[in-house]
């Protein structure tokens, strides 16, 4: 299937106006809406493509999101898109004219634009996809190795360059300490010792406090920029997989150049995100434009 930037040109010609109103507004209202948002677009775009198969809920709770690799995703990212969703269902050319799978892609290029990040012409005409199922739920472990990161993008025909991109993601946001106790007791030796102290306050105890977190760049974590590469250079990525990607030699390569250049970083990144968007495009034959994004029509 063919995508194309114009898709919505004569359908809903004021559509990317209409999504960057919304993600304007809400990132005015909460700093969780931007990584929200980035992070629900990946986690779609794995699982069946991106469909916004994510949004589906289900009544008996057997949908992705109750899947414990989805049930993390912030409440925001899904109000972004439901809040992009009205202010376009409200332009009457628009009712019910475009996907949610789209919208999801719009608002991923202007949260991430908006932070400070790169634009990018976004491909547009998936069709809502009609399944939504927590047993088809396969994700990265923050725990993974190189291999094991390889291994699931490639899967997808994504490049190693464009893994460790597509990681750049984590520029802004958080993470629960659950993700990454177990590099603190004890230190894991490739965590430096400052941000070991740092984070040991953060996550004192995993029984103690469920709701701890630490922000996955801890240098600028509002700012799309390529501090998070700078920070895998001095030990200071949050998680395994983040970290892993200095460590192994055969991608240090990459995070020191996305660490020393950042437009490479932002122009990969552009490539990759093009490339995720891509899969799984479903069409009028196995999907449908989803009148309300939690709910096939
Ligand atoms: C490479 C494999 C990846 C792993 C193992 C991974 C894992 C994680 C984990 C464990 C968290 C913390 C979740 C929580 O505390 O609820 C997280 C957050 C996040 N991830 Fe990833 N991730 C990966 C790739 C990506 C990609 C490709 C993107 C987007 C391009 C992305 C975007 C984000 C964002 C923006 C957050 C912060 C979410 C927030 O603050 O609400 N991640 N990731
Ligand atoms: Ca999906
Ligand atoms: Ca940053």
């Amino acid at each position: 299937v063919q995508l194309d930037p114009n898709y919505y040109a004569n359908i809903c010609p004021n559509l990317e106006n209409l999504v960057r109103g919304a993600v304007v507004k809400m990132m005015s209202q909460t700093p969780v809406a931007a990584p929200a948002t980035l992070r629900l677009f990946f986690h779609d775009c794995f699982v069946m493509g991106c469909d916004a198969s994510i949004m589906i809920m289900s009544s008996d709770g057997s949908d992705e999101w109750h899947n414990p690799a989805d049930f993390s995703l912030k409440a925001e990212g899904f109000e972004t898109v439901l809040a992009a969703k009205a202010a376009v269902d409200g332009d009457l050319q628009c009712t019910n004219k475009v996907s949610c799978a789209d919208i999801l892609a719009l608002a991923t290029r202007d949260v991430v634009s908006l932070s400070g990040g790169p634009t990018w012409p976004v491909e547009l005409g998936r069709y809502d996809g009609k399944v939504s199922l927590g047993s088809d739920v396969v994700l990265p472990s923050p725990d993974f190795n190189l291999d094991q990161l390889n291994g699931m993008f490639g899967s997808f025909g994504l490049t190693q360059t464009d893994m460790i991109a597509l990681s750049g993601g984590h520029t802004i946001g958080a993470s629960s300490c659950m993700f990454f106790y177990n590099r603190l007791y004890p230190g894991d030796p490739t965590v430096s010792p400052g941000f070991l102290l740092q984070l040991q306050q953060s996550c004192p105890n995993p029984l103690l406090d469920p709701n701890a977190f630490a922000f996955l760049d801890a240098a600028t974590p509002l700012q799309f920029d390529n501090a998070y590469f700078r920070n895998l250079q001095q030990g200071m990525g949050l998680l395994n997989s983040d970290q892993v990607l200095f460590n192994d030699p055969r991608s240090q390569g990459t995070v020191n150049l996305f660490a020393s250049n950042q437009s490479a970083f932002f122009s990969a990144f552009v490539d990759a995100m093009t490339r995720l968007g891509r899969l799984g495009t479903k069409t009028a034959v196995d999907g449908e434009i989803r009148r309300d994004c939690r709910f096939v029509n």
